[in-house]
């Protein structure tokens, strides 16, 4: 077994022994992932990892595979998963927690069957923020986070990618009755009220 993948065993075989709790968070662009992510991390203990935010650290690293996921981004197109599980694997190892909001992750059937194979974890649910597209729209339009693929070239791409590539990803999960299904159009304190609900006051941190 070569360097690289003896070490991706390593990773994992620890990842494995604390038997993590992975919640998959999914849902159209814009359709509030992150803001209900960053409410939940505050409530519930759980370490957030967005694949997106991943693979932007990844460009401004200066990494050899930085062009590729530049390129990939600024058209709204899903990255290989090898590149994109290595960094989730490693973003859950150095946590040092158990419990893992991984959000924009998988995108694709690609993404899914790869991540299952490489790490052998199953999510515990998957949350699925429901949100139409014109107010999705308006949403990114409006985030000002200076990110690139914020324009409405690029967010049209993504729409696409994510009827044609994720919405199969959400519906393979919810024949297994994972799924949780939030409507994601109400304001940010009533979206978090129904997500509340999900995660059950047993769960909820102690000041
Ligand atoms: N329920 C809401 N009502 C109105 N605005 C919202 C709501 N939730 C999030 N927003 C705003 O919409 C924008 C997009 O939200 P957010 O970044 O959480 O979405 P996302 O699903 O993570 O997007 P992406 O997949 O593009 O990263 C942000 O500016 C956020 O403040
Ligand atoms: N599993 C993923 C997740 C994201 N990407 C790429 O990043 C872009 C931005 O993702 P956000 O979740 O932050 O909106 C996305 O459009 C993809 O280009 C990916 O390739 N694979």
């Amino acid at each position: 077994m070569g360097t690289v993948e003896a070490a991706n065993k390593d990773a994992n075989g620890s990842l494995l022994e604390k038997n993590p709790t992975v919640v998959f968070v999914l849902g159209g662009p814009g359709s509030g992932k992150g803001t209900q992510c960053a409410n939940i991390v505050k409530n519930f203990g759980y370490t957030h990892l967005s694949a997106g935010d991943l693979l932007r650290a990844e460009i401004k690293s200066g990494s050899e595979n930085g062009t590729m996921i530049q390129n990939m981004i600024k058209e709204g197109k899903i990255v290989p998963s090898e590149v994109t599980i290595k960094l989730l694997q490693k973003a859950m190892q150095e946590s040092g927690n158990d419990k893992f909001l991984i959000d924009g992750f998988p995108r694709n059937e690609e993404n899914r069957a790869a991540f299952e194979k490489v790490t052998g974890i199953e999510p515990a649910f998957v949350l699925f923020f429901e949100c139409p597209e014109e107010e999705m729209e308006r949403r990114l339009l409006s985030r000002n986070q200076g990110r690139e693929d914020d324009n409405i070239e690029t967010i049209r791409k993504r729409f696409k990618v994510f009827l044609e590539s994720s919405l199969p990803v959400i519906n393979y999960y919810d024949a297994k009755g994972k799924v949780r299904k939030i409507d994601a159009a109400r304001p940010i304190e009533e979206v978090f009220e129904t997500v509340k609900g999900i995660f059950g006051p047993k769960n909820e941190k102690a000041d």
